[in-house]
C-alpha cells in the first residue's frame, strides 16, 4: 500500500488481532495463505483488469471473458496449479463465465450421478477442458418444477441409443449457463421412456458442438437467450437456448448411479434413493451459501469504508463535520449487515462440513441424512441470498448518491448477485421444501421418533411450548443459553402453531397450498435458528488472538438480537418474550453498534479484499475517494469531447429554434 491512508485513524482504534481475524473469516492459515496468495496473482496481471467492463457492448463484453477465462486457464497450467488454487484464482478474477458451470455443475454431476466406468471416461476430458459442459435442466416451460420436464430420452433397443428430443417450444432448454456460445457438451435432464414406459427425470451427457469447428451437431438448435439485468454484469455469461430434433446418443451417456437401464431397455434400481439424481443442486446450494457471505462482505467492506470518509453536518466551529458513520441510523442498518457476513461465513463452514458428511454417508450406503442436507442446503441458500441480495442494496442506500454511480461497484455487485435469489432453486420454492420437512418433522414426534439434527430442539417441544424467557436486564441477551432459547422457541411455536392449522385440512396438500404463506414464516424462523446456533457454536471454539472472541461475541449478539427486533412479531405473538424483553434486547443492540463502532473498519480489513476484487472507489483501502471519484468520471466515454455528438444534429438546431421563437 503506497500514499496517505486515509483510514489510518481509524486503523488505530481497533481493539483485536486484525491478521488473527483474517484466518478466522478465511478458515484456516492455509485458506487465508492461499486465497491471499492468488487474490494478488490475479490483481497484478494486467490482463485480469476489470475497470471499463460496465461500458463494453455486449459482443465486446463476452469475448473479454473468454480471453480472461483463457488467460487463467493459461496461467492455472503454467503455474501447476492445484485445484484448490485453480477455484480461487477463478473467483478473483470475478466475472461470471462458463467455467463457472463447467467446474461448478458438469463436472459435479458427473462425480454425484456417474457410475465409476463414467466418471473414467468423462472427468479426465473435463479435467482437461478438453470438452466444456454446461448443465442443462429448466426449459422455457418449467424450471421449478423439475418433474414438469418435457425434453425426452426414448430409448431405442435396436441401435443400443437414447434417442432426444423436445418435442414442444416448451420443452426447449432455456438458461442454463455457458450453453449459449461455449458447451460442447451438457448434463440434459430429460423423461426416460423405455419400452413405451416413463421412469422420471433423469441425466444425459449430450454432445452439443463439434469439437472440430464448434459446429452445433446437426439436429441442435442453440443460441444466446439475450440480455439480462444490468450493465456488464451477468452478460459475460452466455445463458442459452437449447433443442433437440432426435438425437442419438449411446446408451452408456445416462448418468446410471441411480437408475440403470439394460441393453434391453430394462431399468434396473440401484440401492441409492432416487433424490440423489437432485444431488448437483444440493451440491450447488452449499456452494452457493458460503459465496453469500462473500458477497455481502464486498458490499459491507464498501458502505464501512465509505462511512468513514464521507462527512456531513455536525460541525461546530468550523471543525470537522460529522462521519456518517457516527450516527446511530447508519450504525443500525450497517453493522446488522456486517455481522451478518459474519454469521453467513460460519453457517457456511458448518453447510460445508455437513455436505461432506453426507457424501461420506453415502458412499457407505447409509442414506439417512439427505433429507437433512436438501432442508438445510434449501433453506440456508435461500435465507442467504435473500438477505445478501437485500444487504448489497441497503449498502448502495448506505453510500447516498455515490453508492449509485457504477463507480462504486454496487450497482454490479447487486446486478450480479440478485439472480441467485432464483436459480439453483427458487427461494420461495426452497422455503417450501423446508416447510414440508419442518412439517413431517412434528408429524412424526407422537410416533416416538427423536428428531435430529438441526430439528433435535423439536424434540424439547413441550419445554419450549412452556418456557419463558429469563431476561431481567439487557445484558442478559449476552447469554448463549438465552438467545437460543428464545429462538428455538419461537421457531418450535411456530411450527407447532402451522401443524395444528394443517390437521384442520381433511387433504395434507389442500392444507399445504392453503397455509403456505405461513408455512414459509416458520421456514425462516427455523433458518435464522440454524444461523445463530451455528454463530454460537464457533463462539466455543478456541479461537486465538488479542480480542478476536470478543469481537465475533459483539457481532453474534447484534446478529441475533436485530433479527429478534425486525421480527418482534413473531417473537412477541408467540409468547417467547414479553414487550419489556424486546425494548431490553434493543438498549443491549445500541449498546453493541457501540462496541463495535471503532472496531468497523478492521472487521473489514479481515475480510482481505484487494482493491482490484472490490472494484470500489467507495471502497478503497485507503479512503482516497474523492479525488480517485473525480479522476473516474473524467474516463467516461460522454466526456471524450466537450462537444458531444448530437450537438449539431439536435441541440443546436433547438437552441436555434427557440432563439427564433423568442425574436417572434
Ligand atoms: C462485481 C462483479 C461481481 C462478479 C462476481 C462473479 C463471481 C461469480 C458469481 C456468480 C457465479 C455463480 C455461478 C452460479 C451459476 C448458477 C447456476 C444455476 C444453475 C441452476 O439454476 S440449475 C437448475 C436448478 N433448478 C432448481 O433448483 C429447480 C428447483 N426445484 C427443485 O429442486 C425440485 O424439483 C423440487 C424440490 C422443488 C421438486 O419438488 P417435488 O416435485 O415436490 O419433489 P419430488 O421431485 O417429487 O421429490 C420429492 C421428495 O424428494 C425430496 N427432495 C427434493 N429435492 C431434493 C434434493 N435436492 N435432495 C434430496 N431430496 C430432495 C423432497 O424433500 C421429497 O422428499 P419426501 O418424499 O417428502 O421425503
Ligand atoms: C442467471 C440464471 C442462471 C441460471 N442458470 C441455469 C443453469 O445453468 N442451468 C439450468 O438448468 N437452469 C438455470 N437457471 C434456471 C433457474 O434454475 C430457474 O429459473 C429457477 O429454478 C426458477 O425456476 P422458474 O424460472 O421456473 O421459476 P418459476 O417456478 O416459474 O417461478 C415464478 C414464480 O412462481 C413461484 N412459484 C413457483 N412454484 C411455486 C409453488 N409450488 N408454490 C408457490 N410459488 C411457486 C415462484 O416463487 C416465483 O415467484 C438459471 C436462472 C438464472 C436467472
Amino acid at each position: 500500500m503506497k500514499g496517505v491512508d486515509h483510514l489510518a485513524h481509524e486503523r488505530n482504534k481497533t481493539e483485536f488481532d486484525v491478521d488473527a481475524m483474517k484466518i478466522v473469516w478465511a478458515g484456516s492459515r492455509h485458506a487465508f495463505e492461499l486465497s491471499d496468495r492468488m487474490a494478488r496473482l490475479v490483481a497484478s496481471d494486467p490482463a485480469f483488469q476489470k475497470d471499463g467492463r460496465i461500458r463494453l457492448g455486449r459482443k465486446e463484453l463476452f469475448k473479454n471473458t473468454l480471453r480472461k477465462a483463457a488467460h487463467a486457464w493459461k496461467r492455472i497450467l503454467e503455474l501447476h496449479l492445484t485445484e484448490e488454487e485453480a477455484g480461487w484464482l477463478r473467483n478473483f478474477v470475478d466475472e461470471p463465465s462458463f467455467t463457472d458451470l463447467h467446474w461448478g455443475m458438469f463436472v459435479p454431476a458427473i462425480k454425484g450421478q456417474g457410475t465409476d466406468e463414467q466418471q473414467q471416461k468423462w472427468l479426465p476430458l473435463a479435467y482437461k477442458m478438453q470438452i466444456i459442459g454446461s448443465y442443462a435442466q429448466t426449459e422455457l416451460g418449467h424450471g421449478s418444477n423439475v418433474q414438469g420436464l418435457e425434453t425426452t430420452a426414448t430409448f431405442d433397443p435396436e441401435t443400443d441409443e437414447f434417442v432426444i428430443h423436445s418435442p414442444t417450444l416448451t420443452s426447449s432448454k432455456w438458461w442454463p449457463g455457458g450453453l449459449g456460445k461455449v458447451s460442447t457438451h451438457a448434463i440434459v435432464y430429460a423423461r426416460l421412456i423405455t419400452n413405451g414406459q416413463e421412469h422420471g427425470v433423469h441425466g444425459f451427457i449430450v454432445q452439443l458442438r463439434s469439437l472440430d469447428d464448434h459446429m452445433p451437431i446437426p439436429g441442435i438448435t442453440i443460441g444466446d437467450i439475450g440480455m439480462k439485468f444490468g450493465n456488464g454484469a451477468y452478460n459475460t455469461m452466455d445463458n442459452g437456448v437449447l433443442t433437440f430434433d432426435h438425437i442419438r446418443i449411446p446408451r452408456n451417456q445416462m448418468l446410471m448411479r441411480v437408475l440403470q437401464v439394460t441393453r434391453e431397455g430394462k431399468c434396473v434400481k440401484s440401492n441409492v434413493p432416487r433424490q440423489l439424481i437432485y444431488g448437483t443442486m444440493v451440491f450447488v446450494r452449499q456452494t452457493i451459501v458460503a459465496d453469500a457471505s462473500t458477497a455481502l462482505a464486498r458490499a459491507v467492506c464498501i458502505a464501512t469504508r465509505y462511512s468513514a470518509v464521507r462527512r456531513q453536518f455536525g460541525s461546530q466551529d468550523g471543525g470537522m463535520e460529522t462521519q456518517v458513520i457516527d450516527y446511530k441510523t447508519q450504525q443500525s442498518r450497517l453493522f446488522p449487515l456486517l455481522a451478518s457476513a459474519y454469521a453467513f461465513r460460519f453457517v457456511g463452514e458448518w453447510l460445508k462440513w455437513l455436505y461432506t458428511d453426507v457424501t461420506q454417508r453415502l458412499q457407505a450406503n447409509d442414506f439417512s441424512i439427505l433429507p437433512e442436507a436438501h432442508a438445510c442446503t434449501a433453506g440456508l441458500k435461500s435465507l442467504t441470498t435473500t438477505a445478501t441480495a437485500d444487504a448489497i442494496e441497503e449498502c448502495r442506500k448506505l453510500c447516498g448518491g455515490h453508492g449509485y454511480l457504477c463507480a462504486s461497484g454496487l450497482p454490479e455487485l447487486f446486478a450480479v448477485y440478485v439472480p441467485a435469489c432464483t436459480y439453483e432453486g427458487d427461494n420461495v420454492v426452497l422455503l417450501l421444501q423446508v416447510a414440508r420437512f419442518l412439517m413431517k418433522t412434528v408429524s412424526q414426534l407422537g410416533s416416538g421418533k427423536k428428531p435430529v439434527g438441526t430439528t433435535a430442539y423439536l424434540g424439547r417441544v413441550q419445554d419450549l411450548l412452556q418456557c419463558c424467557c429469563d431476561v431481567q436486564t439487557a445484558e442478559d441477551w449476552l447469554k448463549p443459553s438465552v438467545v437460543l432459547e428464545a429462538f428455538e422457541a419461537r421457531s418450535a411455536r411456530m411450527c407447532v402453531a402451522r401443524a395444528q392449522n394443517l390437521s384442520k385440512f381433511e387433504n395434507p396438500e389442500d392444507g399445504f397450498a392453503e397455509l403456505s404463506a405461513d408455512l414459509v414464516e416458520a421456514s425462516v424462523a427455523h433458518c435464522q435458528l440454524i444461523v445463530v446456533s451455528k454463530f454460537i457454536d464457533k463462539l466455543q471454539q478456541d479461537i486465538p488472538g488479542k480480542g478476536v472472541n470478543r469481537q465475533l461475541q459483539n457481532l453474534c449478539y447484534i446478529y441475533a438480537l436485530n433479527l429478534l427486533h425486525k421480527y418482534l412479531g413473531d417473537f412477541l405473538s408467540t409468547g417467547c418474550i414479553t414487550p419489556k424483553q424486546a425494548s431490553l434486547a434493543n438498549d443491549q443492540l445500541r449498546s453493541l453498534y457501540s462496541q463495535i463502532r471503532p472496531n468497523a473498519i478492521a472487521l473489514v480489513d479481515a475480510f482481505n479484499y484487494t482493491d482490484h476484487y472490490l472494484g470500489s472507489v467507495l471502497g478503497r483501502y485507503d479512503g482516497n475517494v474523492y479525488p480517485k471519484l473525480y479522476e473516474e468520471a473524467w474516463k467516461d466515454p460522454l466526456n471524450d469531447s466537450v462537444v458531444p455528438d448530437g450537438y449539431h444534429e439536435y441541440i443546436h438546431p433547438m437552441l436555434k429554434q427557440q432563439l427564433r421563437n423568442a425574436r417572434l
